[in-house]
């Protein structure tokens, strides 16, 4: 199996925090893993690191073979925690800003998307309802023909049919070469989407597996086993 994401000995330092210390994982082509953890845990700060805005304090890190940098933006398509788009742009003038920015951008792909997500071209972000930007946002960074995707808590204001409707359509176009990390709270909703599971807390692994292999072994879904490894942490 070839090996999108290999992170070895990651470490991040903040001035006087430590984000993340001593990060050893792989992501697979064709996998999609849930990043999972409770608040300061390091999921965002891993992100950014793959999404090459941060730079790691020691360690190695390698997406498609390359350090995190202008070649790996261009197959790296990555959905910030908070809203990236300009409130004056339409919806359709942030799709002319993805496709001057990304040679990867799929016009119509974006259109589909938009239709699916009962969104028009000509609605501006700053009119659109928490829900519905997270919806542009997402058809945005999915008209990519990324080979990595980066999801940051993506479902914030979605209602819950609203999630696995936009997830089982993100996921009905999801190719064998490319792979998604997906970090969320919303464990229940979304684990049925996740091949691999890492957790992390401190800034550090404390549990990582296939979700299959780990649901059989401890007899439990993964919001049950997040519920185990965290101590009763509220999943929503
Ligand atoms: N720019 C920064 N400067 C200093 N410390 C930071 C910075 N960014 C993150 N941290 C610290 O690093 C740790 C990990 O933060 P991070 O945002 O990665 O966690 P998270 O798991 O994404 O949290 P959340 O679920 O709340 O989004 C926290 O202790 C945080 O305070």
């Amino acid at each position: 199996m070839s090996m999108l994401v290999q992170i070895s000995s990651l470490t991040k330092r903040y001035i006087g925090t430590s984000a993340l210390s001593d990060i050893t994982l792989e992501v697979p082509e064709g996998h999609i893993m849930g990043l999972l953890g409770p608040n300061g845990s390091g999921k965002t700060t891993l992100m950014k690191i793959l999404a090459g805005l941060v730079s790691p304090t020691s360690g190695s890190v390698l997406v498609d073979g390359m350090v995190p940098g202008i070649s790996t933006k261009a197959i790296v398509s990555f959905l910030p925690d908070v809203n990236h788009l300009d409130r004056w742009m339409s919806v359709g003038e942030a799709g002319d800003f993805y496709a001057d920015f990304y040679h990867d951008f799929d016009r119509k792909r974006f259109e589909e998307l938009l239709a699916i997500m009962r969104l028009t071209a000509g609605q501006k972000i700053g009119s659109l309802s928490r829900g519905m930007v997270e919806k542009a946002r997402l058809s945005l960074v999915f008209s990519r023909k990324a080979r990595l995707y980066i999801l940051d808590e993506p479902f914030g204001g979605l209602d819950p049919l609203a999630r696995t409707q936009v997830l089982d359509a993100l996921v009905a176009n999801f190719r064998a070469d490319c792979s998604m990390i997906l970090s969320t709270q919303m464990v229940a909703d979304v684990e049925r989407f996740f091949d691999d599971v890492v957790f992390l807390d401190n800034g550090r692994v404390v549990l990582a597996g296939e979700a299959e292999d780990l649901r059989t072994k401890r007899s439990a879904s993964i919001e049950e086993i997040y519920k185990e490894v965290y101590g009763h942490v509220e999943t929503r």
